[in-house]
């Protein structure tokens, strides 16, 4: 019998989840004839029993493919909502539906969440990681991640000539509140002085003498610091910290760091901080991303050929391969590892990413 799929993406939006989409669309219909079924708004529209028929390339009048380069997600995301209160509207949506099996594109959180949905409703679940927080387990990619680097790379090269030109400390806030893999990686690449991660506490004693050493020692009067939004102090300075004006959550750790980098010394820094934010989510994929997106989407549809449920694809070794969700959940956020060659290479460059665990 001809099988019908749904599809859905769930969790911060970023590039390439569209090029998921048509990867599993494509690969669906043109091998297997299967119907797909996409569920806007992630659990929402699930909860809602909303379903669109997706197609075979939604092209527009010139024959153009906008799929494969346009950021964001043609069904929509979400990232909040109580969803264990509507766990049965939304168990009975997959039976209403009459799907053979779902294909959701999510990171760490909703892929907890879905994992829980399927357990409950004995659903077919296939899994394909996305964030560009790349902070899903057993996986050495994650769609977005990639761009989402090279947008900050990006505004790196662009802030540093303006730092040099004005002689002045810029501090660059980068998205990750439980994971710095995007700040280390940007940082690394993007030229950056100071990397702040969550992963590896900072003491603000010596972010100071850092910044004064690539002035007075290497000539050095602009400096870049790149920040995670969830970097976290040394405890002896939380303590001495907690009173500050403008400590997180009052202000970002952007600020916050620039404020305590301007009281460093005698000396007037000049500081300015830069929120990347939403930025970082946008643009259109990478060649990168757009490549992980196809293999891991063509891969999605064959373990629902092949009836292996239950699984995520993973990037393993130059491979797309199947893990167990179960697994993945467990495992998941994944940290920064300290010991590991980024830090390790970073520190040897002389840039201060936090103190030695
Ligand atoms: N579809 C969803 N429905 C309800 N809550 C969600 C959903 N997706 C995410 N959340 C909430 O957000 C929390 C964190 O998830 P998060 O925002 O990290 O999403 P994600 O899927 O990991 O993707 P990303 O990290 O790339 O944004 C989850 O633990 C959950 O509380
Ligand atoms: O503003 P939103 O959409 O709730 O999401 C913000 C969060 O999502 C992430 O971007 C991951 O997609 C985090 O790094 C960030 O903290
Ligand atoms: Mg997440």
């Amino acid at each position: 019998m001809r099988k019908r799929i749904g599809i859905l993406t769930s969790g911060g939006d970023c590039p390439g989840l569209n090029c998921v989409i048509r990867a599993v669309v494509s690969h669906a219909t043109l091998t297997y004839d299967w119907e797909v079924l996409g569920i806007p708004y992630a659990t929402q529209g699930l909860r809602e029993r909303q379903a669109i028929a997706l197609n075979m390339h939604g092209w527009d009048l010139r024959g153009i493919d906008p799929l494969l380069n346009m950021g964001g997600t043609i069904l929509g995301t979400i990232n909040k909502g109580d969803t264990l209160a509507h766990i049965d509207e939304m168990l009975a949506s997959y039976e209403a539906l009459a799907l053979d099996a779902l294909i959701v594109i999510g990171g760490d959180g909703s892929l907890g969440i879905l994992h829980e949905l399927a357990n409950r409703g004995n659903w077919n679940l296939v899994a394909i990681p996305k964030t560009i927080d790349n902070d899903v387990a057993l996986t050495e990619r994650a769609v977005g991640f990639d761009t989402a680097v090279n947008t900050i790379v990006d505004a790196l090269n662009r802030l540093t000539f303006t730092a040099a030109s004005h002689d002045r400390v810029m501090i660059v806030e980068v998205m990750g509140r439980s994971a710095g893999h995007l700040a280390l990686h940007a940082g690394i690449a993007g030229g950056a002085d100071v990397i702040l991660i969550p992963e590896l506490s900072y003491t603000i004693s010596r972010l100071c003498q850092h910044i004064a050493e690539l002035r007075d020692r290497w000539q050095r009067k602009f400096a870049i610091v790149v920040v995670a939004e969830g970097a976290k102090l040394c405890l002896e300075d939380v303590q001495e910290n907690i009173a500050s004006a403008c400590a997180p959550p009052k202000c970002g750790r952007g600020q916050y760091i620039a404020d305590q980098i301007a009281q460093c010394s005698q000396n007037l820094i000049d500081t300015r901080v830069s929120v990347l934010g939403h930025i970082q989510r946008g643009g259109i994929p990478s060649a990168l991303d757009r490549l992980t997106a196809t293999v891991f989407g063509k891969t999605a549809v064959d373990l629902v050929a092949q009836g292996k449920f239950g699984q995520m694809v993973g990037w393993q070794n130059g491979e797309a391969i199947p893990v167990p969700i179960q697994d993945v959940v467990a495992q998941s956020p994944l940290h920064v590892n300290p010991q590991g060659s980024l830090v390790q290479s970073a520190r040897c460059l002389g840039i201060y990413v936090g103190e030695k665990t």
